[in-house]
């Protein structure tokens, strides 16, 4: 049996979060020296820090909120394919690629070179692929980047045009040393009620 393998962020104060977005801060609220007893932590963070899931809330007002989510999207199987040197995610990308009998895509571009600090550019999602990705049965897109859009974008064509074909969104996941192939995934959101987006423990495992 082989060894599930972290592939999420470590949260962590000082850790690069989207430009101008609250920055992640855990702190000790209530000390064991004055409770007597315990360590209690205290956390402020966006719902899109480090390794993380879009509710379609997050862009569309109508959209699905965190617990809305089927949780059976975060786990089984998936299919990892290396994408070095892109500029765009589009059909050109993909083409040739079998996603048979796989209903998730992790995309390792290796863009993301230093997670201490956020990019200035990135790699984006053209919607044709979006459509693409949809014929060939895929539900839940993942990728080591921190969007699917352009990071100035405001119409954030890949997140709509994705949702519209019923694929959700996994971002800023570490595939580094990952090789292509075919894994076993678990990323579950945390039972925000209201929630955009929530942080996740991203993990596989080889197949
Ligand atoms: N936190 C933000 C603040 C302002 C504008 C966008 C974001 C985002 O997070 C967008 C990104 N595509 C995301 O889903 O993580
Ligand atoms: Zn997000
Ligand atoms: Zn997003």
């Amino acid at each position: 049996m082989n060894k599930w393998i972290d592939i999420s962020q470590r949260l962590r104060n000082g850790m690069p979060v989207w430009p101008g977005d609250t920055p992640f801060s855990y702190s000790v609220s209530w000390p064991y020296e004055e409770s007597g007893s315990v360590n209690v932590g205290k956390l402020e963070m966006s719902t899109h820090t480090g390794t993380h899931i879009d509710a379609p809330f997050h862009f569309d007002n109508e959209g699905k909120k965190v617990i809305d989510l089927d949780i059976n999207l975060y786990i089984g199987d998936a299919e990892v394919i290396h994408l070095p040197n892109v500029t765009k995610i589009g059909l050109e990308e993909l083409n040739g690629r079998s996603l048979q009998g796989v209903s998730r895509l992790l995309i390792r571009t290796d863009h993301w070179t230093d997670k201490n600090v956020f990019p200035e550019s990135i790699p984006y999602v053209e919607p044709e692929a979006a459509d693409f990705l949809a014929q060939n049965g895929i539900r839940l897109l993942g990728l080591d980047l921190p969007s699917v859009d352009q990071l100035d974008s405001k119409e954030l064509a890949a997140h709509h045009m994705l949702n519209e074909k019923g694929i959700h969104i996994l971002e800023g996941l570490l595939l580094n040393d990952i090789e292509e192939g075919r894994y076993e995934l678990a990323a579950l959101p945390l039972p925000i009620t209201e929630g955009d987006g929530s942080p996740v423990r991203a993990v596989i495992r080889k197949k």
